[in-house]
Order: C-alpha cells, then sequence, then structure tokens
C-alpha cells in the first residue's frame, strides 16, 4: 500500500503549507487544479485565502461541480478560512451568491470577528485530537452558525463555533497549515482514509 493521496486546491491561498503538513503526516500531497486530478485521491483539503476567488476559479475550472461529485462518491474534504466558506450552505456578510460547495449544512459568517480583529492567536480544545489545547491563527476569519442536524462543533472561540465536522467533512475558520502541530491534518487524513468512519452521516443534496 503507498500512502494515501490527498489534493489541495491550488489557484491561491495558502497552498504549499498544506501540501507540507500533509507530507509530514504520511499523506502524499498533490495541488489540483483541474477535475481529474481527483481522480484516486482519499481526500482534499481547500486552503484558506479570498472564498469569491478561490470559488470563482473552482467553478471556472469546472472544479466546483467536479468536486461535489467525487464527495458524493465518498471523498473526504477538509476546508481552511475561504475553504470553511466554501463548504457551508449558507454565507452571511459577504456576496450571497458566490460560488460554493454547499456541503455542510451551516452558516458562516464572513470576516465574523470585525475588521477590529484582522488577526489573532489562541490556543483552544479541540475535540478529537486530544487534551493538549490547539494553537491557532486566525487572519479575517468566519465563524460558524445555525449548524444543521449532524453538525457537530469541536472548537469554539470567544462563544463562537470555530471548527465542525460533518461525516467526512471537516471545517476550520483558522490555518493549522501556519503551525507546526500536525494533530488537525492527522485527524483530518484518519477521516479521509476511514480512520474514523461514520457510516450515520449521509451527504447533503448539492447546492443548488
Ligand atoms: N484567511 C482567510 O481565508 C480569510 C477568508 C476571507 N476573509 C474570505 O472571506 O474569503
Amino acid at each position: 500500500m503507498g500512502r494515501p493521496r490527498v489534493g489541495v486546491v491550488a489557484y491561491q491561498g495558502a497552498v504549499p503549507e498544506h501540501l507540507r503538513a500533509l507530507e509530514a503526516v504520511g499523506a502524499e500531497a498533490v495541488p489540483v487544479r483541474w477535475p481529474r486530478e481527483l481522480e484516486g485521491l482519499a481526500g482534499l483539503i481547500i486552503p484558506g485565502g479570498e472564498s469569491t476567488t478561490i470559488g470563482d476559479a473552482m467553478k471556472t475550472w469546472g472544479l466546483l461541480d467536479a468536486v461535489r461529485e467525487w464527495a458524493q462518491a465518498g471523498g473526504a474534504i477538509y476546508g481552511t478560512c475561504a475553504g470553511a466558506i466554501l463548504l457551508a450552505t449558507e454565507i452571511r456578510g459577504g456576496k450571497p451568491d458566490q460560488p460554493r460547495l454547499g456541503l455542510i449544512p451551516m452558516a458562516v459568517q464572513r470576516n465574523g470577528f470585525g475588521r477590529q480583529i484582522e488577526s489573532c492567536e489562541a490556543d483552544l480544545e479541540f475535540k478529537g485530537i486530544g487534551p493538549e489545547p490547539f494553537h491557532t491563527v486566525f487572519i479575517r476569519a468566519p465563524y460558524f452558525e445555525d449548524l444543521g442536524p449532524g453538525v457537530e462543533p469541536l472548537a469554539e472561540l470567544d462563544g463562537k463555533v470555530v471548527a465542525v465536522r460533518y461525516g467526512r467533512f471537516l471545517a476550520t475558520a483558522f490555518h493549522p497549515e501556519l503551525t507546526d502541530d500536525r494533530r488537525i491534518h492527522r485527524f483530518f487524513l484518519d477521516l479521509a482514509t476511514g480512520g474514523t468512519p461514520d457510516p450515520a452521516q449521509e451527504v447533503p443534496a448539492p447546492h443548488a
């Protein structure tokens, strides 16, 4: 058995950092731009950056529909920050109709921590990776609200949900790839390779 292959959507944003973090936890990490590059992937990361830019690029390159289909066929996805925004069914505080995957039934508040807190760092408890707090980096981060049934909150900052799991989909408002702690990438790799299966979860219908 070779290493599980995990892709990183590579138009814009924190791509090399995710590729490095994935290699560090034992995955074969590959940049993804074309739909055919999804073939054979165990998981896919959508990085932070600017969610409208990344969503528009995914639409233009045909990746938005391709990823949705691939996810419904069993693919695992992890979205960080802008990537998390693209996973939510409802986007608040931005362009409400911006292109997205819409795979996690929740609302996301773009730039939810306000303009004053452009970025911050905090040590948070993160459910599922052990008791040691995780050092997090937030950059113009969203938060998540109105979580649908089956969406499990994994971490909070100032009473706001900043990490969720929905079956084999994971979303964090912060950037674990910018620190050296690889526990969240390992957690995602386990999700993607069946380490923590959750057969009760059904993938929602594609967002219209
Ligand atoms: N660090 C980030 O990914 C920022 C996300 C950005 N604020 C957006 O709304 O797309």
